[in-house]
């Protein structure tokens, strides 16, 4: 299908240019004088790419931008500026535009940004269905998942969640556990009552006591007056019990007790409290290892486990990423103008790529920082942490041993910036040599350096100029 691209420019020359420039590609190019036309085309047809001069006489191209990004008019923005204006190009990018060219411009370059523009229009699409499924089909009780084994555990939760038996979820650090137990609460008859949430690990035991099951007054020193423990807060709601792993024997042995009669008594107390609670428990520790082991008693064991959950890593369900990914930048929407949401597919595919070991927390935190790093409405690779998405020469990235890289430490600094400044050269060069498809003269121009120079750099890297020229279609244009 033929992309439709709207021009938006009042000078004539520029936009023939420009409708003639397109049109070679097999665009299907509509070209107007002024922002209103353009405004009336872009609400009454479906367009794929906007390409609007920034400076017109009545409304400008900023104008019109605002209002393409405001109406959310779904299609990509690239703003023409005026030549060393860095600051208007920040301006327009800030403001949503998806690229920007400065006058004049290199028909190449421009056509670069048109396909690139056109490509990530084509991957916003493709998140836009995947936001539409999201809304409709995979979301669940605050979660989201396409995954069969995690849907399998929606379905049982649907299930017994009405009936109040006891959960066991079991799932590495960051896989959801709390999420789970929260939405079997909220699928159960109780979820008018309390959610009260007990980690388990961080309390010492004698701490852990008194906050599970409260104290008498002098319990111990400092125990001023009565005080009801989580038990009794939870009396008629759920009492989520995070890391039960970690619990000493002494605890639980009381736990069983509780279980198994409903019964306690508060720390320094002789009367004996009653309650009805719901216990989801949950562990990152295999509770059946740790019974075989003989540092978890196997009846309490078996009294938890009365439904057990299993929740898989994130790096088994990766089908899971785009979407989770999205999920979180629809979360973090407001916290930045213009709001951030997409991800470009380089992004996604070290999103897509990484093994996460801290599983759906660490894949939140990383969006994050990519959302507060990003410089308009697109996450790219670079604004992911380097533990995600490692730098091409970063000492983490791919098999490259830490003494080839730039950043070694064991090496004198002038050796290191002398071998970091080596490779940005080689990447920049090679990145012009694609873009001008092997010109010289062009990529002298576009660096600044004189033609001899860019000769000896494209020698010295072993750049050959010969394999970016195949299959170039701009033969006319050579030098
Ligand atoms: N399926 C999901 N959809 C959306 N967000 C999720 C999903 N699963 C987990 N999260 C989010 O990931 C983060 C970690 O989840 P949660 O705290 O439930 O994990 P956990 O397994 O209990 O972690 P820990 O073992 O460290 O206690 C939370 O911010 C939660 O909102």
């Amino acid at each position: 299908m033929k992309s439709r691209i709207l021009v938006v420019d009042d000078e004539d020359l520029t936009r023939e240019y420009l409708t003639l420039l397109l049109d070679r590609e097999d665009h299907e190019v509509e070209a107007v004088a002024t922002a209103a036309e353009a405004l009336e085309i872009a609400r009454s047809r479906p367009i794929h790419l906007m390409i609007t001069d920034l400076y017109m006489p009545g409304t400008g191209g900023m104008d019109l931008l605002s209002h393409v990004r405001a109406e959310r008019l779904p299609f990509g923005v690239i703003v023409v500026t005026g030549y060393g204006d860095p600051q208007v190009a920040l301006a327009a990018m800030k403001a949503g535009a998806d690229d920007f060219v400065s006058k004049p411009f290199e028909p190449d370059r421009l056509l670069l940004l048109v396909e690139r523009t056109l490509k990530r229009r084509r991957l916003k699409d493709e998140l836009e269905h995947l936001r539409r499924q999201m809304r409709e089909d995979y979301s669940f009780h605050n979660m989201v998942s396409k995954n069969d084994r995690m849907r399998q555990v929606f379905d049982l939760i649907e299930q017994v969640g009405p009936l109040g038996s006891t959960v066991l979820i079991h799932g590495e650090t960051g896989t959801g556990k709390e999420l789970i137990a929260q939405a079997i609460h909220a699928a159960s008859t109780r979820r008018e009552g309390k959610w009260v949430p007990v980690n388990c690990a961080a309390l010492s035991d004698s701490l852990l006591e008194s906050e599970l099951f409260g104290h008498e007054k002098g319990a111990f020193t400092g125990a001023d007056r009565r005080r009801i423990g989580r038990f009794e807060a939870a009396d008629g709601g759920t009492l989520f019990l995070d890391e039960i792993g970690d619990i000493s024997a002494a605890m639980q042995a009381k736990l069983l007790r509780v279980l198994q009669s409903g019964r306690f008594e508060r720390v320094g107390g002789t009367e004996t409290v009653g309650v009805d609670v719901r216990i989801v428990a949950a562990s990152n520790r295999r509770l059946d290892e740790l019974v075989r082991q003989g540092a978890f008693r196997s009846d309490l064991y078996y009294r938890l486990r009365v439904v057990p959950i299993e929740l898989p890593p994130l790096r088994d369900r990766r089908e899971d990423i785009p979407l989770l990914a999205l999920h979180f930048l629809n979360k973090l929407a407001g916290r930045s103008t213009p709001p951030v949401t997409e991800i470009d597919p380089e992004a996604m595919h070290a999103l897509y790529s990484h093994d996460w070991p801290g599983n759906i927390r660490e894949l939140e935190n990383a969006i994050k920082a990519a959302v507060a790093l990003a410089d308009g409405t697109m996450i790219h690779r670079a604004n992911l942490p380097p533990h995600v998405a490692p730098r091409p020469d970063s000492p983490s990235s791919g098999d490259r041993r830490p003494a080839d890289s730039p950043l070694d430490l064991d090496r004198p600094l002038p050796d290191v910036t002398e071998a970091a400044i080596s490779q940005v050269e080689r990447d920049y060069f090679s990145e012009l040599l694609a873009m001008y498809k092997g010109n010289v003269a062009r990529c002298a121009r576009h660096s600044g350096l004189s033609r001899r120079c860019v000769t000896q750099k494209l020698q010295k890297y072993g750049l050959d100029r010969m394999q970016f020229k195949e299959g170039s279609a701009t033969t006319a244009l050579e030098d």
